[in-house]
């Protein structure tokens, strides 16, 4: 009995090289009981090949990449990527895209995974941080609002799926009016730049950081429908 429920246990991995990986750990430690979580830091190839599921966290996208190829890592990511779930947040969301606009010189390694293309550090440079309120439907208590916290946050520039990709399904929206008035520009709702959760098959991103909020219910989306749920 005991063998057959160590069995069923899910192997969920949070990308550790640099950034926000301690406090995803915490997150997804609150789900573990009742989801029957193994939550692993990977660092290695072979800690990557334990993993059912995979979170990669907010950082900076060139630091990571960097890293992850100098760890080895890199090759088995992109494997990764093309047959298990992946939730990428913020420079992990960067990672996740097929294309960016606004990389460093020397250019930015990409896992691909998800058809769009995304902007580093989209919402320039007059504002490096905002918070804004979500309310996002697909949610546990979708009443209650979500505390975005956006830290030098990419922006979703385009969505690209090709015929044969999954279809993309925007999971959260920015409200333009509640953004702070140094951000306000004439976005409208279809405007990809407000696209700041996106779900394809069974990859997710987030554009802010929900690791940094002590309110667990992206992280609780993610499980539930990218790593239970049979997307394709
Ligand atoms: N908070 C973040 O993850 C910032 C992302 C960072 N601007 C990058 O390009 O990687």
């Amino acid at each position: 009995m005991l063998a057959k429920r160590a069995e069923s246990r899910k192997v969920v991995g949070i990308l550790a090289l640099q950034g926000a990986f301690v406090e995803h750990q915490a997150a997804l430690e609150k789900l573990a009981f009742q989801y029957r979580l193994e939550v692993i830091l990977v660092k290695t190839p072979e800690e990557l090949a334990r993993c059912d599921a995979l979170v990669i966290p907010g950082g900076e996208s060139t630091t990571i990449a960097l890293l992850a190829r100098l760890s080895g890592v890199l090759d088995p990511l992109r494997e990764f990527v093309r047959t298990k779930p992946v939730w990428g947040t913020c420079a992990g969301a960067i990672l996740l895209s097929q294309a960016v606009e606004n990389a460093k010189k020397g250019g930015q390694e990409l896992l691909g995974g998800m058809s769009i293309t995304t902007a580093r550090n989209g919402w320039g440079s007059q504002v490096e941080s905002f918070e804004a309120a979500l309310t996002v439907d697909g949610l546990q208590s979708p009443d209650v609002p979500f505390t975005g916290v956006f830290i030098r946050a990419p922006v979703v520039v385009k969505l690209h799926p090709a015929p044969e990709d999954p279809p993309i399904l925007v999971v959260a929206r920015l409200s333009p009016h509640l953004l702070p008035p140094s951000l306000a520009s004439p976005h409208h709702s279809d405007e990809p730049k407000i696209f700041v959760a996106l779900r394809q098959g069974k990859h997710f991103l987030t554009t802010f950081h929900p690791e940094l909020t002590d309110d667990n219910r992206f992280h609780e989306y993610f499980i539930r429908e990218c790593v239970f749920s049979q997307c394709r």
